[in-house]
């Protein structure tokens, strides 16, 4: 019997490109999302004398040797800890390739956890953690899964409280797919190109992106007073982080006006607004003014998504339109977020119009993220 396991996908809410690194890596930081949209993996594993890996996809364009991340993880997974089987997987795809949802890295996290389930292996978190960073900067998010923190090249991830708005945490988006794929290693040296008559960007005291992203993620999440620390985390991997105040949820501000006035902390944004962390964490992280640092190299690049950007956000000023759209990762895909389903079908109808496939999900907190894991 395979062992089924969904391979989710994740958008990027805020991107900082810092500079190269002598390994040829670039620092970053970013906010990790994952999404409701799944591709799914089959896999079958039995132990043998010798390492035996075969890989099946319904999508042509998928590699079926060791340039796929799949055959990439089961080979290193099962080196690490010493063992040899025969592992066949049938890589189901849905998501878009070279789309910026991280999806060959989701694959990969997914065997990784389905080889696990399969030869009834339990790696230590910590091990499982540092195979996928060698996979790839985007895998270890996905063994976290919800809204997480990403810095060094990508791969060191930490998990954030919930991400709610007007108490919801399954937000609705929408995926526009333009017909493009963009090529992560290109966009990377695209963005080196573009700045090398400009050193100034890469010198961190004149213009440190990436300190300004932390600073703004810190003052959106960073109140203390309320953390919990709950051992019993879904994914069994990490503790599971609840911010209670920034999270908005509307039962956590029971209480006295003196009590919540202690519960509702209040930060600057970096324009010194003042932002109500009680409100709820997505706006006051739009009000932060996040941004995606590619768009800046793979816009004028394609200036087709940058109208696609527009499709999402809608017309201004009106209430249907975005909360915040951007593009996700390097692209080519964008995300738009809303306020509720309805104004998410009609964003999605906006791009149909205009001849842009989109696709309407939900962003998917931790808990939900593990607990539908090993559904069909
Ligand atoms: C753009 C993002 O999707 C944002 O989440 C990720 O940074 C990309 O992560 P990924 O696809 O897992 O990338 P990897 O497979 O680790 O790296 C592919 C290539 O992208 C470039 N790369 C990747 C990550 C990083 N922090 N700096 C880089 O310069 C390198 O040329 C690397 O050889
Ligand atoms: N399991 C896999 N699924 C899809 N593509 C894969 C896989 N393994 C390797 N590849 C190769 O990797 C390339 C990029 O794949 P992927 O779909 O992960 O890009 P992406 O969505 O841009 O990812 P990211 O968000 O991590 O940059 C493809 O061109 C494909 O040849």
């Amino acid at each position: 019997m395979p062992t089924h396991v969904r391979s989710y996908s994740k958008i990027n809410l805020g991107l900082a490109i810092g500079p190269p690194r002598s390994d040829g890596f670039h620092s970053l930081v970013t906010l990790y999302q994952t999404l409701a949209l799944y591709d799914q993996i089959a896999l079958v594993a039995r132990p043998a004398a010798v390492t035996r890996i075969t890989l099946r996809s319904n999508d042509p364009r998928v590699p079926l040797d060791a340039r796929n991340t799949v055959w990439k993880m089961v080979a290193k997974a099962l080196s690490v800890l010493n063992r040899t089987a025969e592992v066949t997987v049938h890589i189901q795809k849905n998501l878009p390739i070279q789309g910026g949802m991280g999806a060959g890295s989701a694959n990969a996290a997914a065997a990784l956890i389905g080889l696990e389930k399969a030869l009834c292996l339990s790696i230590p978190p910590e091990t499982r953690l540092e195979i996928a960073a060698q996979v790839g900067s985007d895998v270890p998010l996905f063994l976290v899964g919800g809204a997480s923190f990403g810095s060094n090249r990508g791969e060191a991830v930490t998990p954030a409280p919930v991400i709610t708005f007007e108490g919801q945490s399954e937000i609705p988006c929408v995926i526009a797919l333009p017909n493009v794929g963009v090529s992560t290693p290109q966009a990377f040296r695209d963005w080196d190109a573009r700045f090398k008559s400009a050193p100034d960007l890469h010198n961190p005291p004149i213009r440190d992106t990436m300190n300004e992203l932390s600073r703004t993620y810190a003052s959106v999440f960073g109140y203390q007073g309320e953390m919990e620390s709950n051992q019993s985390g879904a994914s069994g991997i990490f503790p599971e982080p609840s911010l209670s105040v920034a999270s908005g949820s509307p039962e956590k501000l029971q209480g006295t006006p003196d009590e919540q006035l202690h519960r509702s902390p209040e930060t600057t944004d970096r324009s010194g607004i003042k932002i109500d962390l009680a409100e709820n964490s997505l706006l006051a992280l739009v009000r932060t003014g996040i941004e995606n640092d590619f768009e800046t190299v793979v816009f004028p690049q394609y200036p087709s998504l940058r109208e696609i950007k527009r499709h999402l956000m809608g017309p201004s000023e009106q209430e249907n339109s975005a909360i915040i759209a951007a593009l996700s990762g390097s692209g080519s895909a964008l995300f738009g977020l809303y306020r509720s389903k309805s104004h998410a079908e009609a964003a999605q109808q906006r791009l149909q119009q205009h001849g842009v496939k989109a696709l309407v999900t939900t962003t998917l907190p931790r808990p939900l993220y593990w607990s539908d894991m090993f559904a069909e």
